[in-house]
């Protein structure tokens, strides 16, 4: 790297180090490591590893994950347009693995843009459960959304609040939050020479005040028994064990779960070695700390017969902590629809969150919404229908939840009513797989033809290259897939494919 580490900086490694510096310093003369990660709500690691033009390495700490080689270039290939994989830096994929996320969990992600951890932490779900991603920089908030859409979540809300609002909106609401904080990113010094022109000597404690509020928000949030993972991108230990002591002095009900010292993770310092480093010099991949704190999960008396999910309108739990069927779309487990095989039978009424409260000018726009999806997919999702104008989300929370909230997306978007017909939205399109759709067609991703369609240029169909379900006819939307992944909506007549891949997405 050409930037000069700040003296303090090195200084301050020195002591933490001791006679390990001179191995640490040596790391920054080395091309920091590329990696991406399977996207397992499209594509199973298997048939990524046989997909994948390039060479792929496993990284020890996420099993979906994978080094790319010097050259590869992943950004510039169809498959990561069709969202099969995230790039994003080794050691940034620890934290989500040590949050231990289990299909049907309500999950916060705090800070969460530009959005490589909710994705991983999205296809831990699997679809069952809710996904809450948050960021307070409303720009920020903006890549959050295209990522998660580009991914093909489907149970996710996005929101533009402060970590308080979040708290005082979700008292004790959430099985396991991520707190992947704002730091002074000196872990990513040699892959982000940026942040060693923002760094300064009063960096670290500025984050560091910053950092116990959002902690102390978070625990507020979380549910009785919950968990809870912090983790930085810097070195700094008053961000990273200093925030933690401070949290668990004035937090009694929580204590820490080993996550260091073992295998690639070493142990924190001082009096915390349950929490975790990876450190340049030890690992292939940037600078990280982790944190796993969890609740013992008793009660505050304040808390005592107050039930969150009633004042939300969420139907209730079962003891197991699943959700029961009536409570699918409620945080709780929401259908795949693959096919209809768990979708609703399609023309039922709604999910019975207050259909009969909706209004007549509501009631056309289901009508039109029902009739597309009876058309083209032949199943309806399960969830919150939640009308913004004429836009359709489905969202895995009653509208009413996000009430006050700057919510960014409420749910998963998937179109609009103009002129009385529904309009497919391009994150429908995204999250549906091949059969789920009554018509698609598959492009190789090594010919032309797929970059073609990402440009959004005209192709030529004939029309036995459509794959169409029996009962439906050939001219209409058709999901375009890329070797058999949904990249977006095309409109098929007479052998001509009108590209419907929106302008803000196409391939430059
Ligand atoms: C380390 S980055 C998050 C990276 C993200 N988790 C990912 O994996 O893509 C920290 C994020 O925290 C956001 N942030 C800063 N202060 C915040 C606050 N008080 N509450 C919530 N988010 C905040 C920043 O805008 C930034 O996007």
């Amino acid at each position: 790297m050409a930037a000069q580490l700040p003296g303090s900086f090195t200084q301050r490694m020195k002591e933490l180090l001791g006679t390990e510096y001179e191995q640490f310093a040596e790391t920054y003369k080395e091309t920091p490591y590329g990696g991406i990660r399977a996207n397992t709500l499209k594509i199973s690691v298997k048939d990524l590893l046989a997909l994948a033009p390039f060479e792929l390495e496993p990284i020890p700490w996420c099993p979906t994950g994978f080094y790319t080689g010097e050259g590869a270039r992943p950004g510039k290939h169809p498959y990561y347009h069709t969202g099969l994989y995230y790039i994003q830096e080794p050691s940034a994929m620890a934290p989500v693995e040590l949050l231990d996320v289990q299909p049907g969990d309500r999950v916060l992600d705090l800070c969460a843009a530009p959005g490589g951890k909710s994705t991983q932490i999205a296809a831990k779900l699997q679809g069952e459960g809710l996904l809450v991603s948050n960021d307070l920089h409303p720009e920020r908030t903006k890549a959050l959304a295209k990522n998660l859409e580009l991914y093909g979540v489907r149970n996710g809300i996005v929101l533009n609040e402060s970590p308080e609002r979040i708290a005082a909106a979700f008292p004790g609401f959430f099985d396991r939050i991520l707190i992947d904080a704002p730091c002074s990113g000196e872990g990513m010094f040699r892959k982000d020479e940026d942040m060693v022109k923002q760094w300064e000597p009063g960096t670290p404690e500025k984050y560091a005040a910053m950092q116990r509020d959002i902690l102390v928000s978070a625990a507020a949030a979380l549910k009785p028994g919950g968990t809870l993972v912090y983790s930085t991108c810097t070195f700094a230990v008053e961000e990273n064990e200093g925030t933690i002591a401070d949290f668990l002095a004035a937090h009694p009900r929580f204590s820490l779960v080993p996550a260091g010292g073992t295998g690639s993770f070493a142990p924190g310092f001082g009096e915390l070695p349950e929490t975790a480093r990876l450190w340049p010099h030890k690992v292939k991949g940037e600078g990280h700390f982790m944190a796993v704190l969890r609740h013992d999960g008793s009660l505050v008396p304040e808390e005592e017969g107050g039930d969150r999910d009633i004042a939300l309108g969420i139907a209730a739990r079962n003891k197991s902590g699943k959700a029961s069927p009536s409570a699918k779309a409620a945080g709780g487990k929401t259908e795949r629809g693959r096919g209809g095989k768990g979708g609703r039978a399609f023309g039922k009424s709604g999910n019975g969150s207050g259909r009969e409260q909706q209004s007549v000018g509501e009631e056309a726009l289901l009508a039109a919404y029902a009739d597309f999806f009876k058309e083209q997919l032949g199943w309806q999702p399960a969830g919150y229908p939640v009308w913004f104008g004429e836009h359709l989300y489905i969202s895995p929370l009653p509208k009413e939840a996000l009430d006050g909230l700057k919510t960014i997306r409420p749910g998963w978007y998937v179109g609009h009513v103009r002129s009385g017909r529904f309009i497919p939205g391009h994150p429908l399109a995204t999250a549906l797989h091949p059969e789920e759709s009554c018509r698609s067609l598959s492009l190789s991703g090594s010919s032309g033809e797929a970059v073609s369609y990402l440009k959004g240029e005209t192709l030529s169909i004939p029309a036995e290259r459509l794959s169409v379900k029996s009962g439906s006819v050939l001219k209409g939307y058709v999901l375009v897939c890329i070797d058999g992944y949904s990249a977006g909506w095309a409109k098929w007549q007479d052998g001509m494919l009108k590209n419907e891949y929106p302008a803000g997405w196409r391939w430059t």
